[in-house]
């Protein structure tokens, strides 16, 4: 009995689609295949595959040679299966494509592994990988997916590389934009802005294209704030409350900061809200913040510690950690990332929140609008948020506030012929910084 597949020329990503006997007829014979997942013959593009009881024919991992086969599956991941055909994956809930931008670089180098494994997205979720690098990155990428090959994760069904933002956000659920340019010595802000800017504006463009248009985005780049803004505005088909930049992780590092000093263990602290900008003028709310449910100044009666050491402390933390590493945190984020999606896609735990760099229109607070700007939110676990309205504010919290405002205001008039809003005008603070830099 033989069964054959003919592949179409574009049929490089969307793989013709056996059916389960055929599949299992295939699979039985392969015995590089790993028992936990179906993972039958593995074909060239454009070709013809038969497999049979006695014959099988060899399986030929996909090595692309022109730049077109640059954005193709993967390897193994060029193999299809039938996600019916075997036992344990009849519980699973549909594969959702999750795409990576930057991912031959430091972060996705810890991230990749988290979302294949099921530590994100929970262990009945399978999932499709989409890679995005650059020409400069492409070798570097091909290393990253041998490796998640040879991680024989269940859950990963699909693993896809390429150059082009159009091809690799094709159906995303989710978009996590980490790739962008470091800031060199000599280096203005404002340089940076412009060439990460340009960087998030094409791949809002392709997400407004070809993304699912519910897609989550959360902007990991630097300055992310203002890149986050960028990619929305360039994305006028999704809606912009779908866009995040990351400032889970300053909300991490503040909630150790005050476990610390107050001798607990950072799960006793709840309710940090990181405001603003993801660069030293955020602030870290140690107003409503709470320890053991108690009001952190009551728990930390250092008042001036809190005001000054604390919060320039999770301000700086990124900048002290390059200089001990040598790097940007990179481990630390990628699990600030895992948390930032879960806090989406679980419900939030009564009473707390977590915090979020969001668009600001609408928001209770009396921020400006449209910037994103880290502040409170809540979900019920559906991938959308709200804003927490019982938030309390004092003198200190409102001119800390005010301040990264002014500068995710001016980093937008930086970057106004990116947004669509005219000429841009560039008057940046001085002291505007990354937390990487000191
Ligand atoms: N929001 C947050 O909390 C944090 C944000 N970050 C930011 O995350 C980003 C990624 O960090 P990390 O993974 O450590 O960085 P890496 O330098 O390890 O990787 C960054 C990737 O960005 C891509 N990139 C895009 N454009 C350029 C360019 N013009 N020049 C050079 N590289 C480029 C590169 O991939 P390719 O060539 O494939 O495009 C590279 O692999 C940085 O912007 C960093 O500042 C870091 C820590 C915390
Ligand atoms: O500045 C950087 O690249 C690193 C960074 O954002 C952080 O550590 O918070």
């Amino acid at each position: 009995m033989a069964v054959a597949a003919e592949l179409s020329p574009s049929s490089h990503t969307k793989s013709t689609r056996l059916s389960s006997s055929q599949l299992s007829l295939c699979s039985t014979h392969l015995s590089y295949l790993h028992r936990r997942a179906l993972r039958p013959v593995a074909r060239p593009r454009n070709a013809t595959i038969s497999c049979s009881v006695n014959q099988i024919q060899a399986p030929i991992a996909v090595q692309p040679e022109d730049p077109k086969g640059k954005s193709d599956c993967y390897g193994i991941f060029c193999l299809t299966y039938d996600l019916k055909a075997e036992e344990e994956t009849k519980s699973w809930k549909k594969l959702i494509n999750v795409a990576v931008s930057g991912a031959a670089g430091m972060i996705s180098n810890h991230l990749l592994f988290k979302l294949a494994s099921g530590e994100v997205f929970g262990p009945d979720q399978p999932i499709a990988l989409k890679l995005l690098g650059s020409e400069r990155s492409f070798q570097a990428l091909e290393g990253v997916a041998m490796e998640l090959e040879d991680s024989l994760f269940p859950l990963l069904r699909e693993v896809k590389i390429g150059i082009d933002p159009y091809e690799v956000f094709e159906d995303a659920k989710w978009a996590l934009l980490i790739g962008a340019k470091p800031r060199g010595p000599g280096m203005e802000r404002a340089g940076l802005l412009d060439i990460n800017g340009q960087i998030f504006a094409e791949q809002g463009k392709a997400l407004n294209a070809v993304a699912s248009r519910n897609v989550k985005v959360l902007v990991v780049g630097n300055p992310c704030n203002t890149n986050a803004l960028i990619c929305l505005k360039n994305a006028p088909n999704i809606p912009a409350k779908n866009f995040h930049a990351l400032t889970r992780l300053d909300e991490n590092r503040a909630k150790c900061q005050l476990a610390l000093k107050a001798g607990v263990f950072y799960d006793k602290v709840s309710n940090m809200t990181i405001w603003g900008n993801h660069s030293t003028t955020q602030v870290p709310d140690f107003l409503n913040a709470k320890i053991n449910g108690l009001p952190v100044k009551e728990v930390i009666k250092d008042h001036k510690w809190l005001e000054e050491e604390f919060t320039e402390k999770v301000q700086k933390r990124g900048g002290v950690l390059i200089q001990k590493w040598g790097r940007s945190s990179a481990a630390s984020t990628a699990v600030s990332i895992v948390d930032a999606i879960k806090s989406l896609i679980t419900p939030t735990p009564e009473g707390d929140w977590f915090s979020s760099g969001v668009y600001t229109n609408g928001n209770p607070y009396g921020i400006a609008q449209d910037i994103v700007f880290s502040m409170p939110c809540r979900s019920k676990g559906d991938g959308d948020y709200e804003l927490v309205k019982d938030i309390i504010f004092d003198d200190y919290l409102l001119k800390r506030i005010a301040k990264s405002e002014a500068e995710l205001l001016a980093e937008k008039r930086c970057v106004a012929h990116l947004t669509g809003d005219g000429v841009a005008f560039c008057d940046l603070p001085e002291d505007t910084m990354l937390p990487g830099e000191m």
